[in-house]
C-alpha cells in the first residue's frame, strides 16, 4: 500500500501516540478517518461460515476420524475471511463501528447442495464488548454457537489482541461436540498506516468423539519465514500419532497429509464465498445493525466527518439513555436470541481433555474464559428463538425497537 502523505501521515504519526496510552479498550480510540471502517464488528460472526459447503461436510462422513479432520478443515477454511478479508477487499484493516448493545445482524446462505444456513448474531454485551452468535443448517443437522469480547494491549508499536470466549460445533446425526479455541493475534503495519492482522501462538479443537487437533500459527520473519502460516495436527486425544499433518497459509492456500503422503489440498482461490443474504435496509429491524448504522456510513462514504460523529453521537447518547433508564427502573436489557449460563458441562470436559495438551506444551491449561470478562457465559437460547419465529414476542420486540428509535430520535 502507499505510504501515507502529508496531513494522513501527520494524523496517523499522532494517532499512533495515542495508542501508545491507551487503555486497552480499543473501540473507545479515536482512529483518523482514513481508517474508519463502516462495517460493524457484529457483522463479524458471519466470516465462520462464508463456505457453507465446508461447514456441512463433517455431517456426511460417517468416519469419526475423517469427520474430525473435515471440521479441522472447515475451521482452517475460516480463518482467511475472519482475518485477512478487510485488508483484501479495502487496503488495510478497518476500525470496525463499536456495536451497541442488543444491536442485531442477522443473515442467511443458500447453496444448492448446503441448503439454507442461518445466521443470528447479536451485541450481549456493551461493557465489555462481546458478540454472541448461532449460526446452523437444520438440512444437515449442523450448529455453530459461540461468543468473543477481545483484550487488546499496545507495545513496541504492535496492537496485540487476546481472544475472550470460544466457538462450540454441534453435529446433530451423531451427537457430537467440538470445541475451538480462538487465536491471539497482533496487528502489523501499524507504523506504516497499513494495519494488518497476524495471527499468533496456537489454538486447539476438542472433540466429544476423542480426536484433538492443535494449529500452531507463524508468520513473515518467524520460522516459516512466509506471513500468514500454520502448522496443524489431528490425533486421538491422549495418543502420541499423528493422524495427520496439515501445513500452509490460511491466507492461500494448504496440504492435508497422512503420514507422508499428501492426500489433499485446500485452497481459497478454488473456494469461492457464497454471499450472505440479508433483508433490505427499509425491512430490518430498527435494531439490525446495517439499518442501525446508515446515517453514519452514509456519512463516511461522503468523507463528511463531522457529521459521522453527530450520527454516531446520536446512537451512543440514545444507549446512555437507556442504560440510565433501565437503572432508574431496576430492569436490564432482554438480550433477543442468548443468555447466560453459570456453567457449561458439554464443554467442561473437552476444555478439560484439551487442556492436557496446553498444559503438556507448557502453555496455560485452557480455560472456559472466566465469565467476568465477557458478563457471562453465553449461550444460544433455542426457546427464545422459538418464541420470535412463532410470533409470541413480536409486541416486545416492536416496543424495544420503539424505546431505541424514540432514543436516537432527537
Ligand atoms: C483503535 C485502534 C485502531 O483503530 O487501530 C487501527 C487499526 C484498524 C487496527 C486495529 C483494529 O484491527 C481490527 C482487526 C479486528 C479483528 C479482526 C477479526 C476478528 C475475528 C472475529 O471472529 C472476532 C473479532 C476480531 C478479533 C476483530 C476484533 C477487532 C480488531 C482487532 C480491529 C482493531 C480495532
Amino acid at each position: 500500500a502507499a505510504a501515507l502523505t502529508g496531513t494522513a501521515k501527520s494524523t496517523w504519526a499522532s494517532f499512533l501516540k495515542s495508542i501508545a496510552s491507551f487503555n486497552g479498550d480499543l473501540a473507545s480510540m479515536t482512529a483518523p478517518p482514513f481508517i474508519l471502517g463502516k462495517t460493524s464488528l457484529v457483522e463479524y460472526s458471519a466470516y465462520w461460515t462464508e463456505h457453507p459447503k465446508l461447514f456441512v461436510a463433517p455431517a456426511k462422513e460417517t468416519d469419526p476420524e475423517k469427520r474430525a479432520l473435515a471440521v479441522l478443515t472447515w475451521f482452517l477454511s475460516t480463518l482467511k475471511q475472519q482475518y485477512s478479508s478487510r485488508s483484501e477487499k479495502l487496503g488495510s484493516e478497518k476500525k470496525p463501528l463499536n456495536p451497541f448493545l442488543g444491536e442485531l445482524f442477522l443473515g442467511h446462505w443458500d447453496d444448492e447442495e448446503a441448503g439454507r444456513t442461518e445466521l443470528i448474531s447479536e451485541q450481549v454485551s456493551h461493557h465489555p464488548p462481546v458478540t454472541a452468535y448461532s449460526i446452523f443448517n437444520e438440512k444437515h443437522g449442523v450448529r455453530l454457537q459461540g461468543y468473543n469480547g477481545q483484550r487488546a494491549s499496545f507495545a513496541s508499536m504492535t496492537i496485540t489482541v487476546k481472544q475472550v470466549g470460544h466457538a462450540r460445533l454441534h453435529i446433530d446425526a451423531f451427537d457430537e461436540d467440538y470445541f475451538i479455541s480462538l487465536p491471539a493475534l497482533h496487528i502489523e503495519g501499524l507504523v506504516y498506516g497499513t494495519p494488518y492482522v497476524e495471527l499468533e501462538k496456537s489454538t486447539v479443537i476438542q472433540s466429544s468423539s476423542g480426536y484433538f487437533a492443535k494449529i500452531e500459527y507463524s508468520g513473515k520473519g518467524w520460522v516459516s519465514g512466509k506471513k500468514n502460516s500454520f502448522s496443524a495436527t489431528l490425533q486421538k486425544t491422549g495418543s502420541k500419532e499423528i493422524l495427520y499433518n496439515i501445513a500452509g497459509q490460511w491466507t492461500d492456500s494448504f496440504t492435508i497429509k497422512k503420514g507422508k503422503t499428501e492426500i489433499d489440498t485446500y485452497s481459497a482461490k478454488a473456494n469461492p464465498t457464497t454471499p450472505l443474504t440479508i433483508k433490505p435496509l427499509e425491512e430490518q429491524d430498527p435494531l439490525e445493525s446495517r439499518r442501525a448504522w446508515a446515517k453514519v456510513v452514509a456519512a463516511i462514504d461522503k468523507c463528511d466527518y463531522e457529521e459521522t460523529g453527530i450520527e454516531k453521537s446520536k446512537i451512543e447518547n440514545a444507549q446512555r439513555e437507556l442504560r440510565k433508564k433501565e437503572k432508574a427502573e431496576g430492569t436490564v436489557w432482554e438480550r433477543r436470541y442468548f443468555s447466560t449460563i453459570d456453567d457449561l458441562p458439554v464443554v467442561n470436559q473437552l476444555v478439560e481433555a484439551a487442556s492436557r495438551w496446553t498444559v503438556s506444551q507448557g502453555l496455560s491449561p485452557l480455560l472456559l474464559d472466566e465469565p467476568a470478562k465477557t458478563n457471562g457465559i453465553w449461550v444460544f437460547d433455542e426457546k427464545k428463538y422459538e418464541d420470535i419465529k412463532s410470533g409470541k414476542k413480536d409486541a416486545e420486540l416492536k416496543a424495544a425497537a420503539e424505546k431505541v428509535e424514540e432514543a436516537t430520535a432527537h
